[in-house]
């Protein structure tokens, strides 16, 4: 009476970052990849016989193996791979359908980048007749060190499962906003000035904590613009895993990781010089 229509099914949205470690100077393959295979599946969707379906859980898997094993080049080389595979390793694959977002970096020092896109850059301005306060801002700067970043010492408790970390990538989508005490003279020169203590002060901090790294960047937007007097961060630690290439037989040294989009570590915090003016309604 009825009949299967047009069907495919896959793992969709992979977050995979690829890093290559040669020498100081680091390189960074980050995609989202979306494998979607079609074949012989009258059966799983009418009878549930599962015979001919390789699981989306696989395809992952070979996405994350696939980058260790053969590096990342061009992602159309790679999406050829992946489908190659899939269709030539598996009789009952007839097509493989695969998709991939490469996210672009710039490379700010051999182990940090930004992302490129332009982030962006917000205002906030309060004035009762008499006094303007000016909160200048940016969000979603996103920014990753491939190395230079420990965390451990933490507190432990009965829930604790985080290991202690020597080495690690840190990664956050900058929200950052600084209230000016006075008038710079050229607001473009002081958000670039800004900015650039934002990306310097992440690129150079070697961080034992997000947290000590927040306090960095907010503490140099102060050194190098003078009429600023707080600066408030919300940093999102955007966490990168390893991912776990054991059962297939490769190692992985820190090459290969999982971007988690949710959930994440939200680290908030402000700096501020010891003889700022009060805030008044600046930050309302
Ligand atoms: O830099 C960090 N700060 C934390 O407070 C924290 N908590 C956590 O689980 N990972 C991290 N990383």
């Amino acid at each position: 009476m009825f009949t299967l229509g047009p069907n495919r099914y896959g793992k969709a949205e992979t977050r995979v970052v690829r890093v290559t470690r040669d020498g100081d100077a680091h390189r960074i393959k980050d995609l989202n990849v979306s494998t979607s295979l079609s074949g012989d599946m009258t059966d799983v969707h009418l009878t549930g016989d599962n015979a001919a379906v390789l699981p989306t859980d696989t395809q992952k898997n070979t996405v994350y193996a696939f980058a260790k094993k053969h590096g990342v080049a061009a992602i159309e080389e790679f999406a050829l791979l992946l489908a190659r595979h899939f269709v030539d390793g598996q009789p009952t694959i007839h097509h493989a359908r695969v998709e991939i977002e490469e996210y672009a970096w710039e490379r700010r020092a051999g182990h940090s980048f930004a992302r490129k896109g332009q982030e962006v850059r917000t205002c906030l301005v309060h004035y009762d007749g008499e006094t303007a306060t000016v909160v200048s801002g940016l969000t979603d700067l996103v920014v990753l060190n491939t190395t230079d970043s420990e965390f451990w010492g933490y507190l432990k408790d009965e829930y604790t499962t985080l290991p202690e970390t020597r080495d690690r990538v840190l990664a956050t989508a900058v929200t950052a906003r600084w209230r000016h005490a006075g008038e710079p003279g050229d607001w473009e020169a002081s958000y670039a000035t800004a900015r650039e203590a934002l990306l310097d002060a992440f690129a150079t901090t070697y961080s034992l904590s997000l947290q000590q790294t927040l306090y960095a960047m907010g503490a140099r937007v102060l050194t190098d613009c003078p009429d600023v007097c707080e600066v408030r961060l919300e940093l999102p630690n955007k966490h990168h895993f390893l991912v776990d290439l054991d059962p297939f037989g490769l190692d992985n040294d820190g090459e290969v990781y999982f971007a988690a989009d949710r959930p994440y570590g939200l680290i908030e915090g402000a700096v501020l010089r010891e003889d700022a003016p009060g805030a008044g309604k600046a930050w309302d």
